[in-house]
């Protein structure tokens, strides 16, 4: 039987920085179910916009170290990276992306990471809504919007403890990029969501809604998906809904979608429907 393919419900997350953007990813994934599950198996994955920072040349490196590169500017991002690779992952590939070293600006040389296949991916940054192209491939668009005062508070320590910096550099950095380019940028990307999230992370009744719908969008595929199966495509399954038993049809089903996290009992519905 041919491998089934995985088309993940691709979900893009906006907001200015320290907005909340990754914590709100990791309650969604929380909530579905999948903070504990490993790499392999995983079938909630998010992915940062920051894999995507492209390489600077020896001038902008130069100028990165004393603080004077726009990483809040469009054109800090390989475009065309980032547009292939969610191509590639709507596809169901397998992908390698960077990861990213704040304290020296760049790619880290020889570590990668992979994105195996799954049925929900999150991809979050400060403008992956800005790229007209990359923001259509989106079957979701949520933007996590967080006072600026609060995301200036939360970046402070964070850039200090975890990216290498000190206030002074911080603040520099802030008032001569940052801001600008949120207000520039980023910002306008707003109008693009679906849902805007106000409070980041403390708005569970958002987040809850969003999962509810991301559960219900699944089953809905996976409906359609099933109702539309054929002999030659999945011969196992079918063969079990016409000639087998209810209870050998439910097993192949769920020998088949074993992995998913959508709701099992659509299983039961649809094989009354078939039988
Ligand atoms: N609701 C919240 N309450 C308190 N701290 C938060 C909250 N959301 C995020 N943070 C903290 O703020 C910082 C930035 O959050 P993060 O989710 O990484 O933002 P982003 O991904 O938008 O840059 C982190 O240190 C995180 O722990
Ligand atoms: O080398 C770098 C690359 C990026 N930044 C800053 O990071 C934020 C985006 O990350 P968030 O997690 O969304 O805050 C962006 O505002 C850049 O200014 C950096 O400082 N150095």
């Amino acid at each position: 039987m041919e491998s089934e393919v995985k088309k993940p419900f691709l979900i893009g997350v906006a907001g200015g920085t320290a907005s909340g953007k990754s914590t709100v990813c990791k309650r969604i994934i929380g909530k579905l179910g999948q903070a504990e599950v490993n790499d392999q198996q995983r079938q909630v994955v998010s992915i940062s916009q920051d894999s995507f920072y492209r390489e600077l040349t020896q001038e902008e490196k130069l100028r990165a170290q004393k603080g004077r590169f726009n990483f809040d500017h469009p054109d800090a991002f390989d475009e065309k990276l980032m547009y292939t690779t969610m191509k590639d992952i709507l596809e169901g590939k397998k992908v390698t992306i960077n990861s990213y070293d704040y304290r020296t600006n760049s790619i880290c040389p020889n570590k990668t990471v992979t994105i195996y296949p799954a049925d929900v991916v999150l991809f979050e940054g400060i403008l992956v809504f800005y790229f007209p192209e990359i923001r259509e491939l989106f079957h979701m668009k949520l933007f996590v919007d967080t006072d600026s005062d609060t995301r200036l508070a939360r970046r402070v320590p964070r850039d200090i403890n975890e990216r290498g910096r000190d206030l002074d550099q911080v603040l520099n950095q802030y008032m001569l990029f940052v801001k600008p380019a949120f207000e520039e940028f980023c910002s306008p990307t707003k109008k693009f969501a679906d849902v805007i999230i106000p409070r980041g992370a403390d708005n569970t009744v958002a987040i809850d809604l969003i999962v509810q719908h991301i559960r219900d969008f699944l089953s809905n595929r996976l409906s359609l998906d099933a109702l539309t199966l054929s002999p030659t495509s999945t011969p196992a399954l079918n063969g079990a809904a016409i000639n087998g038993s209810r209870d050998e049809f439910l097993q192949s089903a769920l020998r088949r979608f074993s992995s998913s996290v959508i709701n099992r009992k659509l299983f039961t519905i649809l094989y009354d429907r078939h039988i």
